[in-house]
């Protein structure tokens, strides 16, 4: 069966506390949706400012494939919202359990049930496509959960959805309530789960073996508190382990969309996340390492390629020979087994010493093994720095090139990209490109020891160097110019 994906990462993702996204953020991240694949898209609540009512507006007027949602309480003052911003359909919120119907809204359930007729027959009236949502259908009552939606589905409700709005189902508890729903209802059935208790996607999937045909996700997870279930869990798992269903997206572009939810919304994803976190594909440990170079289903259950995404061997304390000599190749290093095993067990002193050991360690450990001494082009003399909040941040820096003394100058967008400028304008930095910069404090405070962690290429070879200063300028400056110093050597 192909299953109906509705995203909600614009409305609940948004809901994440401390979230707000621009109008341009909000139609960035409707396109890429729109382009994946998704379905159905609920673009915000119509009813929340003139800003999110701007924001669906530029979503509707683009024409997309994907049906485009607001959401609503089942009020004529909000469906007038959603009406003004040309919406396709309305995601119409309709609490059911007693405890939203008594104690929040403070109606009887006939009154609740009225509320509810006469919005359906309100939207229907002016055009719309109604989703009617049941909040906190899974803590009401079967019986009263079929009477509201045939009643919605009497009045000309399309598709209808069980809110898990507080996370309290089961596995189990899902499948029996989707089950019971599906041989009553005789239109498309949705569930929208969310994360208490680390369960929103294993109830998604519970929902659609019980008989939904939808499912609302979002984006990495986002959502009120906990969250909700993981668009890219939900959709990858469907490929991987229920041969019986499929969906319209484009997977391999699920690691596309999770960096650029991230990042606009600010909430970082953790490293142990399946499918987009850092480490869902990387590996440290030597047997895995040396069973992932010989098949790489011996610890991957779907290649990193699938998403969109690259296998990498982390260098660590747990790493063997194997994982280490991919990643010296990958570095561009080669070296004989005698020296594989010194680096492998120099790596193991570091890091039984509780460091963490990155590849500028490991390429210093390499050069020590293998006797190489860089000699250095570039010499940096000087470094001076003009910078506030009324002036461009401008930079002069004094360097030896290749025995010849050179004052050169540049201006950034801060410090420190003003004294990357004034190094760069030389020629022999040309075809050098940054392709990371990292930032860490090692200590707290102002005066904190500042560790600066660049990857630079220069045609095929990356490099990664550091520079640790108490100085943000200094630490970057040092660590550019003995990348630049390794790219250029040999
Ligand atoms: C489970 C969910 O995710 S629900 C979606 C949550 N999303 C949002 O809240 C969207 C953003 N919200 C907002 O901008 C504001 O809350 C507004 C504009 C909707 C309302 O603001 P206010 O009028 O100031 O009310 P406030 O937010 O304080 O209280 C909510 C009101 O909506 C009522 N309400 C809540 N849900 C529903 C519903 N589904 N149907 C009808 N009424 C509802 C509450 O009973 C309360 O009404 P009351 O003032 O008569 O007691
Ligand atoms: C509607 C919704 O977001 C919920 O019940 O969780």
């Amino acid at each position: 069966m192909n299953i109906k994906i509705l995203d909600t990462t614009l409305r609940d993702g948004e809901q994440t506390p401390g979230v707000s996204l621009t109008p341009l953020e909000k139609l960035r991240i409707a396109t890429k949706l729109d382009e994946i694949g998704v379905n159905f898209i609920e673009a915000g609540s119509a009813i929340t400012s003139d800003g999110e009512r701007q924001s669906i507006k530029d979503i509707t007027q683009q024409n997309f494939n994907a049906e485009i949602l607001s959401f609503s309480r089942p009020l004529e003052m909000d469906i007038d919202y959603c009406l003004e911003c040309d919406v396709d359909a309305v995601n119409l919120v309709v609490p059911t359990s007693d405890l939203h119907i008594f104690d929040k809204l403070k109606i009887t359930k006939e009154e609740l049930l009225a509320m509810s007729n006469s919005a359906v027959d309100y939207c229907k009236d002016h055009g719309l496509t109604v989703e009617l949502s049941a909040e906190d259908g899974s803590r009401t009552g079967i019986d009263f959960l079929k009477t509201v939606y045939t009643n919605a589905i009497e009045h000309g409700a399309d598709r209808v959805c069980l809110c898990d709005t507080v996370g309290i189902l089961t596995p189990e508890s899902s499948f029996e309530m989707f089950k019971q729903l599906n041989e009553y209802i005789d239109v498309p059935i949705s569930c929208h789960c969310h994360n208490d208790f680390g369960l929103a996607v294993a109830n998604t999937f519970a929902a659609l073996r019980g008989g939904a045909s939808e499912f609302h996700s979002t984006i990495n997870g986002i959502g009120e508190r906990a969250g909700n279930a993981s668009f890219e869990e939900c959709v990858v798992g469907i490929y991987k382990l229920f041969p019986q269903f499929s969906t319209d997206i484009k997977i391999h572009e699920i690691y596309t969309i999770s960096k650029l939810v991230a990042r606009f919304t600010g909430v970082y994803i953790q490293p142990n996340k399946a499918i987009v976190g850092e480490n869902a594909f990387a590996h440290e440990s030597g047997i895995h390492s040396d069973g992932i170079i010989k098949n790489a289903a011996t610890y991957e259950s779907i290649t990193p390629e699938l998403v969109g995404r690259k296998r990498k061997f982390v260098i660590g304390k747990h790493m063997g020979t194997h994982g280490l000599d991919v990643r010296l190749k990958e570095l561009g290093v080669n070296v004989n087994k005698n020296q594989l095993k010194k680096i492998c067990d120099n790596i193991k002193i570091l890091a039984d010493k509780g460091k963490t050991v990155t590849d500028v360690d490991l390429q210093a450990i390499a050069d020590n093994v293998l006797e190489i001494n860089h000699k250095d082009r570039i010499k940096l003399n000087e470094v001076t720095i003009v910078s506030g909040n009324k002036v461009m941040p401008t930079a002069s820096v004094k360097l030896t090139v290749d025995g010849e003394e050179i004052l050169n100058a540049g201006v950034g967008i801060g410090p420190v990209d003003a004294a990357i400028n004034a190094v760069n304008s030389l020629d022999i930095f040309n075809d050098i490109d940054f392709i990371e910069y990292h930032v860490d404090a090692i200590t707290g405070g102002t005066d904190a020891l500042i560790d600066v962690i660049i990857k630079l290429q220069k045609g095929d070879k990356i490099i990664s160097a550091r520079g640790t200063e108490p100085d943000i300028i200094n630490a970057s400056v040092k660590a550019y110019i003995s990348g630049v110093n390794r790219l250029l050597s040999n």
